[in-house]
């Protein structure tokens, strides 16, 4: 089995979108993929209509092939604070062509405001390792674990885009979506993420240092957090740009030319273009100012490699059936 599905940008490429259909007759629901969690939530006919504006919602009720997981309950937190809870179904779910039959459908019974307020966002599809899945009492698969075992190849990759739509791939590493090589480096999947150790970083005229530090590769975090003293470094190249100690974050006038940022993989090096650093305007109201791409990560211990660095490369995640998983990264 290999397929392939389109991915598509909210405003400011803020999240990235796809098509999932799940159930009998078919029911599409435009879902975040997300390499940063492992459980695959939906909007749902159990929502107070108080929680829904303009989300597409799963009825269960209308699949001829729902069943219900009796006892089975989930309740998730992000790092972005938003949260959500319910129950679980079972049932078909097809991602650009390829299909699980038994799929653990998480149904939304309560949603937190942030997600209420995402009116294109119809819920997550984990992409992580299944071992942080929080379907209790008995754990669920993500739908890459269940498909794994169909896959003509053990892997999924993103090619995610700047303000312009991109493919999810399963079971299949496209040549037309990359050029050069593709560098792969070992993961440490000890905390359920795709977590990796990036070579070193560059900016600017400054040559590349060799300063490892680890992140996770993570599709649904919109920016790039990294490591504080980094960002310091990077902002100082930038004119008037300054720590908005509110925002806890680095903001800088919109006309500002922003240094390309230079990361490491193995040998390999890629380049994340200043243009993508220029990520919005910090409020509708104020033209001037602007946020960055890149942010000083919250001192977690690891670095949160989101669309912004994600997006300047072709991404593989492969689980290694033999070996150990790994990530492969390529220019475009
Ligand atoms: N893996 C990420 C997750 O995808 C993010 N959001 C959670 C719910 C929607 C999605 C996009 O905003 C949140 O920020 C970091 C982490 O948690």
């Amino acid at each position: 089995d290999s397929g392939s599905a389109k991915t598509t940008p909210e405003k400011d490429d803020l999240e990235y979108l796809t098509p999932v259909s799940i159930g009998t007759p078919p029911q599409v629901l435009n879902l975040d993929f997300d390499s940063g969690s492992s459980d695959l939530w939906v909007f749902s006919s159990e929502l107070p209509q108080s929680s829904v504006s303009g989300q597409s919602l799963y009825d269960p009720s209308k699949s001829s092939t729902a069943e219900e997981v009796q006892g089975a309950t989930w309740n998730i937190s992000y790092g972005d604070q938003s949260s959500s809870n319910g129950i679980v179904y079972r049932d078909v779910v097809n991602v650009g062509g390829v299909e699980f039959k038994s799929q653990a459908v998480e149904i939304a019974t309560t949603v937190s405001s942030q997600f209420t307020r995402d009116t294109n966002n119809d819920g997550l599809l984990g992409l992580a390792f299944s071992s942080i899945n929080t379907v209790q009492p008995q754990q669920e698969k993500t739908f890459f674990d269940n498909i794994l075992s169909n896959l003509d190849a053990p892997v999924w990759t993103a090619d995610l885009k700047y303000h312009a739509p991109g493919t999810y791939d399963f079971g299949v590493i496209d040549k037309s979506k990359y050029t050069g090589d593709i560098t792969y480096t070992d993961v440490d999947q000890s905390d359920g993420f795709w977590m990796f150790d990036v070579a070193g970083y560059g900016f600017g005229n400054s040559t590349f240092k060799a300063a490892p530090f680890k992140g996770i590769a993570d599709t649904g975090t919109t920016l790039a957090m990294i490591p504080a003293e980094i960002a310091g470094a990077y902002y100082r190249q930038v004119k008037g740009a300054k720590l908005d100690s509110q925002q806890g974050a680095y903001v800088f006038p919109c006309d500002s030319v922003l240094p390309d940022f230079i990361f490491g993989v193995g040998n390999a090096r890629y380049t994340i273009p200043g243009k993508f650093i220029n990520y919005s305007l910090l409020d509708e109201s104020d033209p001037t100012t602007c946020f960055g791409g890149l942010q000083p990560d919250m001192g977690i211990g690891f670095a949160i490699l989101g669309d912004i660095l994600l997006k300047s490369t072709f991404v593989v995640f492969d689980a290694g059936t033999e070996s150990t998983p790994r990530l492969g990264f390529a220019k475009k």
